[in-house]
């Protein structure tokens, strides 16, 4: 168990943003029912893709092309990544998230890049029970960045090369799929380690009820997203218009379509919203990467006649934090639908 210095202080500001509504209650959630039959996200064996076998290939693109039209996620095993060093990412993250929140929030530890809850949240259904580091993989190697924790700066660094590597592989299989070369795609999205970041996410075990988002539902801005979580679960994506909770599978890698290779690919690929619900009496840890263009980086759809209009990663990026601002929360894809 966490010492309670460790912890941020989430009760006192979800309670006040609870009391501070015209008819407060804490339970928040709404439209939260779970589909209890018996969808299970699709699991993918990428030794087929990594092997020589054509036909295996084949079939293995097959599916993951499959998994991200039909529902935007997909968990995927023998995915190459050592499962010592997700063990030691475990490991080295926990660690972290000990450090008291006192200094986690102000020493400016991994470039300055912790948050907590939802500071612009106004009701409780925009507020995220959870601390994250949120860590843009050109400072990963950055020493400076590190204070104590020189131990984690290796692991980040082998973790974040394994996601890449994974990430590249995946997307390759999603673009060869819309009839376009890798090399085309590549000279217009530069997708490197100047835009791409890993975040750090640990949900606190929350005592005041388990109706709470862990994380808001949301979609993520980007092309595709790679997660690994515990087995604690508590993350749930939309499905046939219902809530699917992910079952934990300590051998997978849970991977998501993004925003962008929606629009990319004028929606054929989904970017389906998804959020995680707090435990009760079990904290919850998973670390994300995403992979992200430079803001330059010009996102049009693979064929006419575009859903969308062609918009830069810095405008969309841009669009998403303004509604933030003015609307509380992400409208998204929707904003650059051709009228
Ligand atoms: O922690 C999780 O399971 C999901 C995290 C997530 O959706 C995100 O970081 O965008
Ligand atoms: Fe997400």
């Amino acid at each position: 168990m966490y010492a309670f210095e460790s912890t941020p202080p989430l009760a006192q500001h979800y309670t006040k943003i609870v009391h501070d509504q015209a008819h407060p209650k804490i339970s928040c959630v709404q439209n939260s029912r779970i589909d209890d039959g018996c969808q299970e996200l699709p699991i993918i064996d990428l030794a087929g893709l990594m092997g020589d076998d054509e036909d295996a290939r084949v079939k293995c693109a097959s599916q993951i092309t499959a998994a991200s039209s039909e529902w935007g996620f997909f968990q995927v095993v023998n995915h190459g990544v050592n499962p010592e060093l997700i063990k030691q990412m475990r490991k080295e993250q926990i660690e972290l998230f000990k450090t008291p929140f006192s200094r986690k929030s102000s020493c400016g530890l991994l470039n300055n890049s912790y948050r907590w809850g939802s500071p612009s949240a106004t009701t409780p259904d925009n507020f995220s029970w959870s601390e994250a580091f949120h860590i843009p993989l050109t400072k990963i190697s950055d020493q400076s960045c590190y204070g104590e924790f020189t131990s984690l700066r290796a692991v980040l660094v082998g973790y974040a090369a394994a996601m890449q590597k994974l990430a590249k592989l995946l997307a390759e299989v999603l673009i060869k799929n819309l009839g376009q070369k890798l090399q085309d795609f590549e000279e217009t999205i530069k997708c490197d380690e100047t835009t791409c970041f890993l975040r750090l996410n640990r949900y606190p075990a929350c005592p005041l009820s388990a109706e709470i988002f862990g994380f808001v539902p949301h979609t993520d801005s980007d092309f595709l997203t790679i997660l690994h979580q515990d087995q604690v679960g508590g993350l749930q994506l939309i499905k046939d218009s219902k809530w699917v909770a992910v079952k934990p599978n300590k051998d997978a890698l849970i991977v998501n379509i993004g925003d962008l290779f929606q629009a990319w690919s004028n929606n054929l690929y989904k970017s389906v919203e998804h959020k995680v619900m707090v435990n009760p009496n079990i904290e919850r840890f998973s670390v994300a990467y995403f992979l992200c263009p430079s803001y330059d980086s010009l996102i049009k759809t693979y064929k006419q006649p575009s859903l969308y209009t062609n918009f830069t990663f810095a405008e969309y990026r841009a669009k998403v934090r303004e509604d933030a601002r003015l609307v509380g929360r992400k409208i998204g894809l929707s904003r650059f639908l051709r009228s």
